[in-house]
């Protein structure tokens, strides 16, 4: 069931990560973790809380240093690049606090996420030429495409303020894929939303891959949403990787169980 290298079957994987590590004051928060992801999967990375996921996270991305152990990105070797070159290269991490503008509309957060992404010269911005007006006209059509790709159209010039949990969460994804992500790494992107929400954010993320992505990596407590976008999920358990497998693999795994509620109730 599991692949402890890390290695994909065969193809380059988009994401590879090898025998990561990170040492926080001799606390081993992640410790030996392989894994990759290949180009059209969604893979749900899942573990109790102090796992280690959220440190994973910030390895994979530039945020942190590892201790030991590399990423590849496109078989480019991305260890200590800072985060902003590997959003560049279009790997993209969500945060758990919201990246969203309350004031402004859902059309201009999505907007906004473009041009924070972009790398237009505030000369240009200025003494704008056709070159930037071209620019801006497509950064304007791509940012409706998202809203609308996230089922949002409908509240395109409401304020964000106004829109429901539900709604919100969807926004933060589409503020996310405004930076043209290849990958998107989405931590926590569910928290607070009830279930008859979270199917529905669930049902849009399913449509994401092949159209608007290359690849989705998620880090969410709500099994039922990660069951159900994930084609593998990898479990994280003490910062060590406890298993590997397809949902129904994971729903069965005791370990995974004990890992989660005990002993007892496994
Ligand atoms: N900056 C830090 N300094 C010291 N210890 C840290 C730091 N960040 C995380 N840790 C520790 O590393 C371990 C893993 O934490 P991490 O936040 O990665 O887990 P997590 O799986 O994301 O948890 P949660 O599901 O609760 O968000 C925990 O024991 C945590 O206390």
């Amino acid at each position: 069931m599991s692949a402890p290298t890390g290695q994909s079957n065969g193809k380059s994987p988009l994401l590879r990560a090898d025998t990561l590590c990170m040492n926080f004051g001799g606390i081993m928060a992640v410790k030996d973790f392989s894994f990759h992801i290949d180009a059209g999967e969604t893979v749900g990375l899942i573990g109790p809380n102090g796992a280690g996921k959220t440190t994973c996270f910030n390895m994979l991305t530039g945020f942190y240093s590892p201790s030991n152990g590399r990423v590849l990105f496109k078989g480019e070797d991305i260890t200590n690049r800072k985060p902003h070159a590997i959003a560049r290269l279009g790997l993209v991490r969500s945060f758990q606090k919201t990246n969203v503008m309350k004031r402004l509309t859902v059309f201009e957060n999505v907007l906004t996420g473009h041009y924070m992404a972009g790398r237009q010269s505030l000369l240009s911005t200025f003494f704008p030429g056709e070159k930037v007006r071209r620019a801006e006209r497509e950064a304007r059509e791509s940012a409706a495409e998202i809203v609308e790709t996230m089922g949002l159209s409908h509240r395109m010039n409401a304020p964000a303020s106004l829109l429901s949990c539900g709604e919100l969460r969807l926004l933060e994804v589409a503020v996310a894929l405004a930076a043209k992500p290849s990958l998107l790494m989405l931590d926590e992107p569910a928290a607070g939303l009830n279930s008859h929400e979270a199917t529905t954010f669930g049902a849009v993320l399913k449509t994401l891959v092949g159209r608007s992505i290359d690849a989705l990596l998620i880090v969410e407590h709500n099994m039922e949403l990660v069951m159900s976008v994930s084609d593998r999920i990898v479990v994280l358990n003490f910062g060590r990787k406890l298993a590997e497998g397809k949902p129904t693999d994971i729903l069965e795994n005791r370990e995974v169980a004990e890992a989660y509620l005990g002993k007892a109730a496994a």
